[in-house]
């Protein structure tokens, strides 16, 4: 075949990443001819999620041969671990990587970098990335996507140039709330001595965090560390909190509250939830239906609401789009709108489970800044998870989780910049 030097492809919102892929699978690429009859295997989130489907659909085990776990229990390390591990046995003809780092902590993403050096010695890699810095360091021809066209650039340099970040900033402020939402003492959550682990295997140990009224945390730890077990517990997804020293909004977990009570007061938004949302709700709908904890308004709304919702618009500068399916929009401008669907209530706890995941430089910034703006703007308190430690923002304090053997431990760490 016709070696190509592995091609570096930088995708942003407007990129058709979908389509481009499936075209190098199915051999018909118009570009990159000498792949075509070649066999490609994808690595990406989206192939995670489809054997994700398949192995639940179908009750059979492909990624997670000689496991008992499901895909969907795993850790993002340990799928990614079970997609290269079944890629590699495949031995196909080239990789198309598509934001492989994502979803994974530093070390994680270390060792799979190395990985993939080693691999690109002797097989094509497609990297497809929204963030400069997840280039591999190989010899490569550098492009952009822009919708379905690529355009090609002469140099590393000139790429370099033509595509760095620019910082971005929101004018406006952040719209008040119709009604508040009165929680009692200055504590919203704490956990004391918290230990938690699933059949034998220990996942925390001894968690001590206690979260106060308008604090800015970001709880930062490995992959498999724990964090969204520690999320779950705070929502109400996860029964390992019960019998535990742990209390939500000023009640001891397990005592009698519900769990719909529990989401009234708690804004959530992680990518996955709109991932397979196919409603045909506009912008102004997917706003307003943070009011009734709802993701696409199935209720008629008020003017007051409608109102509400404009303002939110406004200050994300997509009032002029919100008669738009919110489907149509980019994948930076549909987080933009479930973060303002889930701050929308003001919620006394504002929980952002890896938001940034997949989102290009600009769109990165971008939600970045409308983060920062919530946690200074409001009296909301704000937890914003990533693996990544995030250039830009500006928690208050790192909650820090460490594994360990018999689970991971958290740390505290207070921000001098406040
Ligand atoms: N239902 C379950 N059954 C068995 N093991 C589980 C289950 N849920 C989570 N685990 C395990 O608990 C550990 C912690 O998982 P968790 O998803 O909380 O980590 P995380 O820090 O959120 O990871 P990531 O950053 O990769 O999403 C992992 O080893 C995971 O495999």
């Amino acid at each position: 075949m016709t070696h190509l030097k592995s091609p570096s492809i930088l995708i942003d919102n407007t990129s058709r990443t979908d389509a481009f892929v499936s075209n190098l699978l199915a051999g018909s690429s118009e570009i990159f001819r000498g792949l075509n009859g070649k066999t490609g295997l994808l690595f990406s989130k989206s192939e995670i999620k489809r054997f994700m489907d398949k192995e639940e659909r179908h009750d059979v085990k492909i990624l997670t041969k000689g496991t008992s776990q499901t895909l969907k229990s795993m850790s993002s390390g340990e799928q990614k671990k079970a997609l290269l591990g079944y890629i590699l046995q495949h031995d196909p003809d080239f990789l198309i990587l598509v934001n492989p780092y994502d979803n994974l902590d530093v070390d994680t993403q270390a060792v799979l970098k190395e990985q993939l050096l080693a691999i690109s010695k002797t097989k094509t890699l497609i990297q497809m990335v929204s963030r400069l810095e997840d280039f591999l360091p190989i010899q490569s021809v550098y492009y952009k996507l822009m919708g379905d066209t690529l355009k090609k650039y002469t140099s590393h340099d000139s790429f370099l140039k033509a595509n760095q970040y620019i910082e971005s900033q929101f004018t406006g402020t952040i719209p008040p709330p119709l009604h508040s939402i009165e929680v009692a003492g200055e504590v919203l959550v704490r956990f004391k001595n918290v230990s938690v682990g699933f059949e034998g295997h220990k996942v925390l140990d001894s968690i001590d965090w206690s979260i106060k009224k308008g604090e800015f945390w970001q709880l930062i730890g490995p992959n498999g560390s724990g964090k969204t077990t520690l999320l779950s517990m705070i929502t109400g997804d996860s029964h390992k909190g019960y019998g535990q020293d742990l209390t939500i909004f000023g009640q001891k977990k397990g005592s009698g509250e519900s769990v719909w009570d529990l989401k009234k007061k708690i804004g959530y938004y992680t990518p996955s939830m709109t991932d397979k949302f196919k409603g045909h709700h506009n912008l102004e709908d997917m706003v307003i239906s943070g009011l009734y904890d709802s993701v696409g308004l199935y209720n008629y709304a008020t003017d007051q609401e409608k109102s509400l919702a404009l303002s939110w618009l406004k200050l994300l500068q997509l009032d002029d789009k919100r008669n738009m399916k919110f489907l149509s929009l980019t994948t930076g401008e549909k987080r933009l709108v479930m973060t303002a669907r889930a701050m929308i209530k003001h919620p006394p706890l504002l929980i952002l489970d890896e938001p940034t995941a997949g989102l290009d430089e600009k769109s990165t910034g971008l939600f970045i800044a409308l983060v920062n703006k919530i946690a200074k703007e409001s009296d909301t308190t704000v937890i914003f998870v990533s693996h990544r430690k995030e250039s830009g923002l500006l928690p208050k304090f790192d909650y820090i989780l460490k594994t360990n053997l018999n689970g991971s431990t958290g740390k505290v760490k207070q921000h001098a910049y406040n």
